[in-house]
């Protein structure tokens, strides 16, 4: 793994670091800059008028360039038709994983973001960055989306997933695109801030062996749809100032995947260690 460039680095994270109002200031921002018209249209000027405020106003929670680069491998690897992400935030990860789903051959890129707000940053930014014709944001609960844009026959299959919401969710919102046949054999999954702050029943799931899975299903009480303690409350309580529900959905996925999964190093845009978890299900047991 390459070391971080300390030249790179956002600004550093504060107690209060997202829906502040920075969202909002970083529109007027890029915006503002002298050489828009040079941005309109181009995907990378738009990340890097999105990093210089990361960098040198106040830090975004986005993906950032050296994590980002471990997923856009992926894409260019894997070359999915249908790309779907679990939280969108500002749109850097859209408007990067989307460019990269395009160049790859790909149709869609689906950002389902809950908060309305963000949502709004994101379509004026993807749009910016001329990439409209690919990325869909679907504005709502993660698990409501999924079910909403299954049910209406427009998401059929998931070929790649970035996971990148709320962290307790990761779990039930993967079990919940098993169920429904989203996630299948060849479908692959990158799942963000592993380390950083963590994700271990995440980690734990996608690691497990089938029979596993299925001793944990014939449990009585199920996994209930309450956040899992072992996820830190810091992060739980990041979400509470608009009230939003934390429950979870329980479905019960499909135990009979099998995935083979890796941890791949790298740092999160300040500088800070963390990881993306890549999982590729390559089958699944009879029953
Ligand atoms: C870390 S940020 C995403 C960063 C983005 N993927 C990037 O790298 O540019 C997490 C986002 O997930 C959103 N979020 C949290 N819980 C969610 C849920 N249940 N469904 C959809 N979005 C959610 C938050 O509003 C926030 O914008």
């Amino acid at each position: 793994m390459p070391d971080f460039d300390q030249s790179k680095a956002y600004a550093a994270q504060e107690e209060v670091f997202f829906d502040d109002g920075r969202e909002v200031e970083l529109l007027h921002f890029v915006y503002g800059k002298p050489d828009i018209d040079q941005i309109r249209g181009n995907p990378s000027k738009v990340l890097q008028a999105i990093d210089d405020f990361g960098r040198t106003k106040k830090y975004l929670m986005n993906v950032g360039e050296d994590k980002g680069k471990i997923v856009s491998d992926l894409i260019a690897e894997v070359k999915p038709q249908t790309m779907v992400e679990l939280g969108g935030y500002i749109g850097y990860s859209c408007i990067l994983f989307g460019d990269a789903v395009r160049k790859a051959g790909g149709k869609r890129y689906y950002s389902l973001e809950r908060n309305p707000e963000f949502g709004a940053v994101i379509s004026s930014l993807v749009d910016l960055a001329g990439l409209g014709d690919v990325v869909k944001v679907a504005i709502g609960s993660s698990d409501a989306s999924l079910k909403r844009l299954h049910d209406a026959g427009e998401l059929k299959h998931i070929d790649l997933m970035f996971l990148d919401h709320y962290k307790p969710a990761y779990k039930p919102d993967l079990k919940l695109c098993e169920e429904l046949k989203l996630v299948t054999p060849g479908s692959v999954l990158a799942a963000d801030n592993v380390i950083t702050p963590g994700n271990p029943p995440y980690l734990e799931y996608v690691r497990a062996s089938v029979e596993q899975k299925r001793k944990w299903l014939e449990q009585p009480n199920g996994e209930g749809t309450d956040p899992d303690a072992r996820v830190g409350q810091k992060h739980i309580n990041q979400y509470a100032k608009r009230g939003e529900s934390t429950a979870l959905n329980a479905s019960p996925g499909n135990p009979n995947l099998v995935y083979d999964s890796k941890l791949n190093h790298s740092f999160e845009p300040t500088g800070d260690p963390d990881a993306i978890e890549v999982s590729r299900c390559t089958g699944e047991e009879s029953g």
